[in-house]
C-alpha cells in the first residue's frame, strides 16, 4: 500500500478493540424489521446510525418513508431511511454506500449458544445477530472513514450513505424514496457499493449478481374455531390437509419447481458461463460440512452453483396457526397460513410469476374439491440484479482486494436477495458493485450468526483501500 494507506491500515489494527466494542453496542439493539413489536428498536437503530454519521462530520436526513399496514389492519410507521452526506468537493468522485441495520429475528431458545443480542467473542469469531448481516459491514465502512479522519488524511471521495431498516422485510418504502430523490440526493452519485453478502470460499470476492425474491402466503380456513380431532376428525375437510397438499404440489424431491411456465423467462445457459463456473473456487465438501448435511440436490460444483445463483428455487418456510409445541396436542387447527418463497433469476418478473403461482395453486385446490376457503397472496416481490463487471468500479474493487489480501478477487454471484441493488442500478443508471466481507460459514439468518474478527478488521481495511482506489476514477 502507498504510505498514507499503510498508516490507515495500522490505525485500523490498533483500534480493533474499539471497533468490536462499537459493534457490541449496535448488536444490543434488537432491530428486527419483521417483528412489529420491535419497530421502536429499529427506529432507535436508525437514529444511532444517523448520530454515528454526524460524529464523522456528515449531514443526515432521517427520511420518512410512510407506514406499514400489518395483516391485522394495524398501521405502524416504517423506520426512516438514513440518507447521509460527507463531503461535496466537485472535483472528487462521489460514492454511494448502501447497507441495512435491521436484522432477522433471533431468540436464545431457537438454539443459539449465546445470547444473540450480546456480542460474544470466541475463537476469533464475533457472535451476535447482525454481526455479519449487516451491522458489522456497515460499521466497517464508518470506521474506515473515521481512520482517514483520525490521521488527518483528507477523504479522497465524497460519500453518500443510504442505510435502511427494512431490508429483511422486502425493503418497504425504499424504491419509492429512490424514485422521489433520483434527481436530488442520488443525482451526483458516480458509483454505488454494497457490502451485504459473503465470499464463496476463503477467497475475497466481488459480487455481480443477486437473485430476486417473491414471498407468498396461502391461507386455508375450515372452521370458525379449532376442533377436537376425536369429535370432528373424519367428518371435516381439514385446513391443514389442504394446505399440506398445496405446499407439496410446489416442488418435487429433486428440487424441481412444479409451477408451469416458471422457467419460460430464464435466460438459457451458455457454454461460456459453464466454463466460468468451472473455474470458481468452491469446495462442495466444505459447503456440506458447514451446514451438517451429507448429500445435496446436485452432484457437481457447477450444478450446485448454478442452482444457487442462476436458476429459480422454491423454499417452504413455515405454517402459522399449526400446532408446533412440545407434547401431543390433538387439535384440528381452524385456520392455517403457509409461507413459501421463490428466488428469481434475471428476466423473471414478480407479477408474472405471481400470476403463474396463483393460477397453479387455484387449479390444485379446485381439483381437491375441498369446500374450505383458500387464498394465495404475494407478500413482497423483487427482481434479480446483474451488474456490468467491465465497469471501472470493478477494477477498483479488484485492486483494493489485491492490496489488502494479496490475492486476485473471485467474481461471484449471490443466491440471496438485496432488493435495492437492482433498483439502485436501474433508477440511477450508475454502476453498482458488491464488496462483501462476510465468510460463507457466517450462518446469517441462522443460529450463532458470526463475523470473524479478521474479516471485520481486514474488511475495514478493504473499505479504506476501496475508497482510495475509486478516488482515482
Ligand atoms: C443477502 C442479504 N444479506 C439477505 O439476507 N437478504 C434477504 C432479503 C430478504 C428479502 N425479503 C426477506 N428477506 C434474503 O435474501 O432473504
Ligand atoms: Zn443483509
Ligand atoms: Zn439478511
Amino acid at each position: 500500500a502507498s504510505p498514507p494507506l499503510d498508516q490507515v491500515f495500522q490505525y485500523i489494527d490498533e483500534h480493533q478493540d474499539d471497533y468490536v466494542q462499537h459493534l457490541k453496542e449496535w448488536i444490543a439493539i434488537q432491530s428486527e424489521s419483521s417483528n412489529p413489536t420491535k419497530r421502536d428498536d429499529v427506529i432507535r437503530m436508525m437514529q444511532v446510525v444517523g448520530e454515528t454519521i454526524k460524529r464523522l462530520g456528515g449531514t443526515v436526513e432521517l427520511t420518512d418513508v410512510g407506514n406499514e399496514e400489518l395483516p391485522s389492519g394495524k398501521i405502524i410507521p416504517l423506520p426512516p431511511v438514513v440518507l447521509g452526506k460527507l463531503g461535496k468537493d466537485p472535483n472528487k468522485t462521489t460514492v454511494g454506500i448502501y447497507g441495512h441495520v435491521d436484522v432477522q429475528p433471533a431468540r436464545f431458545e431457537d438454539g443459539w449458544s449465546t445470547d444473540p443480542y450480546l456480542l460474544t467473542e470466541k475463537d476469533g469469531n464475533l457472535y451476535g445477530r447482525g454481526s455479519s448481516d449487516d451491522k458489522g459491514p456497515v460499521l466497517a465502512w464508518l470506521h474506515a472513514i473515521e481512520a482517514f479522519q483520525a490521521l488527518k488524511q483528507e477523504l479522497p471521495v465524497n460519500l453518500k450513505f443510504i442505510f435502511e431498516g427494512m431490508e429483511e422485510s422486502g425493503s418497504k418504502g425504499l424504491d419509492e424514496l429512490l424514485k422521489a430523490k433520483n434527481e436530488t440526493f442520488f443525482s451526483n452519485i458516480d458509483y454505488i457499493v454494497i457490502s451485504d453478502s459473503a465470499w464463496l470460499s476463503k477467497k475475497p470476492a466481488l459480487t455481480y449478481g443477486t437473485r430476486g425474491l417473491c414471498y407468498f402466503i396461502i391461507e386455508v380456513q375450515c372452521a370458525n374455531q379449532d376442533l377436537h380431532s376425536g369429535l370432528y376428525g373424519g367428518t371435516v375437510h381439514e385446513a391443514m390437509t389442504d394446505l399440506i397438499a398445496l405446499l407439496d404440489s410446489l416442488v418435487n424431491s429433486t428440487g424441481y419447481v412444479l409451477i408451469p411456465g416458471i422457467d419460460s423467462d430464464v435466460v438459457p445457459l451458455t457454454n461460456e458461463e459453464r466454463v466460468l463456473y468451472k473455474e470458481i473456487e468452491f469446495n462442495l465438501e466444505a459447503f456440506k460440512h458447514t451446514i451438517g448435511t451429507t448429500e445435496l440436490l446436485h452432484k457437481t460444483k457447477e450444478d450446485v452453483l448454478l442452482h444457487r445463483w442462476r436458476f429459480p428455487s422454491l423454499s417452504i418456510h413455515g405454517i402459522e396457526g399449526a400446532f408446533s409445541g412440545p407434547g401431543a396436542k390433538t387439535v384440528i387447527p381452524a385456520k392455517v397460513t403457509g409461507k413459501f418463497s421463490i428466488r428469481l433469476v434475471p428476466n423473471m418478473d414478480p407479477d408474472k410469476l405471481s400470476n403463474q403461482v396463483m393460477t397453479y395453486l387455484n387449479g390444485v385446490f379446485a381439483a381437491r374439491g375441498s369446500p374450505n376457503q383458500m387464498q394465495v397472496a404475494l407478500e413482497s416481490g423483487s427482481k434479480a440484479w446483474v451488474a456490468h463487471v467491465t465497469d471501472k468500479q470493478y477494477d477498483a474493487g479488484r485492486r483494493a482486494i489485491s492490496k489488502v489480501f494479496g490475492v486476485e478477487a473471485e467474481l461471484i454471484r449471490e443466491g440471496g436477495t438485496i432488493p435495492v441493488a437492482r433498483s439502485l442500478q436501474h433508477t440511477t443508471q450508475k454502476s453498482v458493485m458488491m464488496l462483501p466481507i462476510g465468510s460463507p460459514d457466517d450462518r446469517i439468518h441462522s443460529q450463532d450468526e458470526k463475523l470473524s474478527r479478521d474479516n471485520y478488521i481486514n474488511g475495514t481495511k478493504l473499505f479504506a483501500a476501496y475508497i482510495a482506489e475509486i478516488s482515482q476514477h
